[in-house]
């Protein structure tokens, strides 16, 4: 294995110092670093070294949909979005609710060797929201899954809820709740409010989002469980996740990139690159998440990286599928929502993109210190240049990203999965 020196980067949560990998560990940080012979030096000056980012929601859409995205083709865009680890969402085809499915989409992202894949499980078979799927089989399977998702469709049944809850706690593992009522819900196309009457677009109120967090946060309090709140993205929820935190009731919660930055407004364009699911919302509601992204209360920015084929996009809005890409340009949207606005730093954003993802999903390799002897899961950032988001340039199979024509700032320049380079130069090196 070729060592690597990196010199003169920002570790976050340090120092600037350079930075030995090899044989797929964090030899050592520092300074005058004693480096083998044959060790390939990488000049960071000016560049931010942050631990491996670890997505805790996307969809990499294999089995079944491969021509959206196939393992091989979202770890590939995860690489280059300064990924090291994705959970992949159970709404396959088939959907991953059998030992027989997660193991599959483990290998597969074994293979390509891209990023490490932990598929999540479904939570009720077929994802249909009344039989509790075979968690316990997933959880001994190879794959170990301890994430688990109907996501797409919301656990609606409280019963039902409860008893995933309870089922969990056996392997100490998580469900994450797409929190949305489906009655409140019934053909809602974009965020209820007064735009989506002028726009003659069925609404989507908040309260249909903070409704279920409040019942579940309520529910896993009863059961003393583990529940992990997707793609929060309304005032109101952060308000009650707050409020239960401080309770000291144990509940996560993930926010998009693209709910830290774009509103309902888009919408108008009735171009459905920006449906979405849940909608955007309004200024005011960006305002809140970053607030509570940075307050500690939201604990993560997932991508929910949601790659469709150009016939489910474009097309009549109502028609369209609800998703947007999101690993390549994740760390620029932060940068810019979080970071130029001074809301975080970037050891915080270490956190929220990489230590506290992996903590929730329990990958141990991941989410750890740049320091010695730490697996060398490792991107090498620079924060000072500036890029025109182009579709036709992503990696994914996908085109729908919502960034189109935005200039947004910072770029990955290298990815290392333990020791290993996937990205160098701001480039796939395979
Ligand atoms: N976010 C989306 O709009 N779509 C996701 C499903 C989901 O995350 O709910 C998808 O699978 O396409
Ligand atoms: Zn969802
Ligand atoms: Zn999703």
């Amino acid at each position: 294995m070729t060592a690597y020196l990196i010199t003169g980067a920002r570790i976050v949560g340090g120092d600037q110092a350079d930075l030995l990998i090899d044989n797929g560990e964090i030899v050592a940080t520092g300074t005058g670093l004693d480096a083998p012979a044959d060790a390939r030096t990488i000049d960071a000056t000016g560049l931010v070294a942050l631990p491996g980012l670890v997505d805790l929601h996307t969809h990499l859409r294999e089995p079944g949909r491969e021509d959206a995205e196939t393992v091989f083709t979202g770890t590939r865009a995860a690489a280059k979005g300064g990924f090291t680890a994705v959970f992949a969402m159970a709404n396959t085809d088939p959907v991953a609710d059998t030992a027989g499915v997660v193991e599959q989409v483990w290998r597969l992202g074994r293979d390509a060797g891209y990023a490490d894949v932990y598929p999540i499980g479904a939570v009720t078979v077929g994802r249909k929201g009344t039989q509790l799927a075979e968690l316990g089989a997933m959880a001994d399977s190879a794959a170990r899954v301890r994430v688990f998702s109907d996501d797409g469709d919301c656990v609606w049944d409280a019963a039902l809820m409860r008893r995933a809850l309870e089922y969990v706690k056996a392997f100490d593992g998580v469900i994450a709740q797409h929190a949305q009522e489906p009655r409140l819900t019934q053909g809602a196309q974009m965020n209820e409010g007064a735009l989506s009457g002028v726009l003659g677009l069925t609404g989507w109120p908040s309260v249909a989002e903070e409704a279920i967090i409040a019942r579940d946060i309520l529910l896993n309090a009863h059961v003393g469980s583990k529940l992990h709140v997707c793609h929060l993205s309304t005032k109101g929820s952060v308000e009650i996740v707050r409020a239960a935190k401080r309770r000291g009731l144990e509940v996560t919660a993930e926010v998009t990139p693209h709910h830290l930055l774009l509103t309902e407004e888009l919408a108008a364009s009735y171009n459905p690159v920006y449906k979405v699911n849940p909608p955007l919302r309004t200024k005011e509601d960006v305002e809140a998440v970053r607030e509570g992204l940075a307050d500690g209360t939201i604990d993560i920015v997932a991508t929910d990286h949601a790659p469709h084929p150009v016939e489910d996009k474009d097309c009549e809005w109502s028609a369209a599928a609800f998703g947007m890409t999101g690993l390549e340009t994740a760390l620029s949207v932060v940068q810019h929502a979080m970071i130029d606005t001074k809301l975080l730093t970037w050891a915080e954003v270490a956190d929220r993109m990489s230590y506290r993802p992996a903590a929730i999903g329990q990958a141990a390799e991941h989410g750890r210190p740049l320091e010695a002897g730490a697996p060398a899961n490792v991107v090498l950032y620079d924060p000072r240049v500036e890029r025109t988001v182009v579709p036709d340039e992503s990696v994914s199979l996908s085109r729908n990203t919502p960034f189109e024509g935005m200039t947004l700032p910072g770029k990955v320049v290298a990815t290392f999965l333990r020791g290993t380079p996937t990205v160098l130069d701001g480039e796939l090196t395979k």
